[in-house]
């Protein structure tokens, strides 16, 4: 993304003592400085741990070492970076913490959503420096009324452009470079519709399991973790219209005309959503114990490993074009991709054979690639079709998502960043969903892991 004058000097991670501080962000917070080395950032960790700032610094040290991190902006922040113990729902240990920050902060709040949305509220008592910059991590509340509570309560902290409702997806690179691919060339807008497009699939499998992560995920479910934050705005930003700037005014506009007009396909969950549960198995070499038996789920939930569900969008542009998001767990193969499919040819000439599949343009993330599958009727014979393949490769990306997400945080720039409305339409959207799910009246069928989804199951793109 562009980059612009960094307006926050000391980022504050709440939930320093976290996984995805120790995974993501701070690996990503290292990545950045390396590849911008005239960046200076006080990093404060904070959390409920007793941890000293030596450890602090290992933990540090050791995130940056996984992505390899060096240069001047690192080795500042080294120096300077600490960890206070704090409890983040309580307001002097709040105001403690911006006390210990110079200039203008962010507070990252790599907490559980729960804790994150009582210490918003412990904020209230707190005396915020001008320009902080709030930054929340997914899921944005757990539906669209709390969202709405959520977002009111931001509204009484710092205005909107303030606050930064983290979707890493939105900093993924292949997402990024649709952007490049749908509106700095001519040859896509003009069948970018439904009289060319039959449909759109975004698949997100991953072979990794729970992961240790039942406190949260139980509660979540792959519809919530994936489907309501991250595939929702990549469907957003597959089907906008195109915006005249980056600016965060615009990209935002574009994804919330359309997120608006989404909903569930003939609003008919029965029929247009599944859901799958992985039972015992082994992905690659790993043996997976049975989802219900991972160490804090509660079988009685039913929570769903595995979930996909069609949408519609009410617009001239895309109406009767079904859009397909799938995402699951333990899943045997790794698939992270957009496929569009296009209609088939008006008229294949006749006494041309074997047209039988549709053009297809494949986006796959992580590695960012692209193949444009094409019918063509060479090299053997003539009058016979073959499939080939126009291959691009989108290289890594200048960051990875996080740091994507961090430098949009850093230089207060919510380009990337989700909509306080626009958070509350993704719950609007799989609300009629999770309601059925909930009554029961969508089966919760089971598949192996390691496999690839509920037997049974037509696979999609
Ligand atoms: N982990 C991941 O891969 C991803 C996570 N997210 C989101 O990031 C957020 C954090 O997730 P994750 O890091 O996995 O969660 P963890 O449970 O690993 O970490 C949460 C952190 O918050 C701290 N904490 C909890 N209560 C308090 C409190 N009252 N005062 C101070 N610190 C507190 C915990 O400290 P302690 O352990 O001492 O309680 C811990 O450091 C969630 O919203 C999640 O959805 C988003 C994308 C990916
Ligand atoms: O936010 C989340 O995303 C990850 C998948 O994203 P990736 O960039 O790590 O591939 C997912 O595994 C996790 O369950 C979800 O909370």
């Amino acid at each position: 993304m562009k980059h612009m004058t960094q307006a926050v000097t000391t980022l504050l991670v709440l939930g320093g003592s976290g996984d995805l501080a120790s995974r993501l962000l701070l690996p990503a917070l290292g990545d950045l400085l390396t590849s911008e080395p005239q960046r200076r950032v006080t990093l404060i960790g904070a959390g409920s741990e007793d941890w000293t700032d030596v450890h602090w610094r290992h933990v540090v040290r050791t995130s940056f070492a996984t992505m390899k991190a060096k240069g001047p902006a690192v080795d500042d922040l080294l120096k300077k970076t600490h960890y206070i113990r704090a409890d983040v729902t309580k307001a002097d240990d709040l105001s403690r913490l911006l006390e210990a920050c110079e200039g203008t902060p962010a507070l990252y709040f790599a907490l559980p959503p729960a804790i994150a949305a009582m210490a918003c509220k412990a904020l209230e008592k707190v005396s915020l420096p001008p320009k902080t910059v709030l930054a929340l991590e997914k899921p944005f509340g757990t539906d669209r009324r709390s969202a709405i509570a959520l977002n009111a309560q931001l509204a009484k902290l710092v205005p909107e452009d303030q606050v930064q409702r983290v979707d890493h997806f939105l900093g993924n690179s292949t997402v990024l470079n649709l952007l490049g691919l749908r509106f700095a060339n001519r040859i896509l807008e003009p069948v970018w519709n439904s009289d060319h497009i039959q449909r759109v699939d975004v698949i997100y499998d991953e072979t990794l399991a729970l992961e240790g992560r039942a406190r949260y995920y139980d509660k979540a479910g792959a519809l919530i973790d994936m489907i309501q934050s991250h595939l929702l705005q990549v469907l957003a930003v597959i089907a906008m219209e195109a915006p005249s700037t980056l600016s965060s005014q615009d990209l935002r506009d574009a994804k919330g005309a359309v997120l608006r007009a989404t909903r569930v396909w003939n609003d008919s969950p029965l029929e247009s959503s599944r859901r799958g549960r992985y039972t015992a198995g082994t992905v690659g070499r790993e043996k997976v114990p049975s989802y219900v038996d991972e160490p804090g789920v509660d079988p009685s939930r039913e929570t769903e490993t595995l979930a996909e569900a069609t949408f519609q969008i009410d617009t001239w542009r895309w109406a009767g074009v079904p859009f397909t998001l799938r995402s699951g767990k333990a899943i045997g193969e790794r698939r992270r991709e957009i496929v569009v499919t296009f209609r088939p040819a008006p008229h294949v000439p006749t006494g041309l054979r074997g047209a039988h599949q549709p053009t297809k343009l494949r986006l796959m993330l992580a590695p960012d690639t692209m193949s444009l599958e094409l019918n063509i009727n060479g090299p053997g014979d003539p009058d016979v079709i073959e499939r080939a393949s126009l291959t691009a490769d989108f290289g890594p990306g200048q960051l990875r998502a996080y740091g994507e997400v961090l430098a949009g945080v850093l230089d207060s720039d919510p380009a990337l960043s989700v909509r306080g409305d626009t958070a509350v339409e993704c719950w609007r959207i799989v609300a009629p969903i999770l309601k059925e799910w909930s009554e029961g009246k969508v089966p919760l069928d089971s598949y192996r892991a390691g496999s690839m989804g509920p037997s049974g199951w037509i696979g999609i793109g």
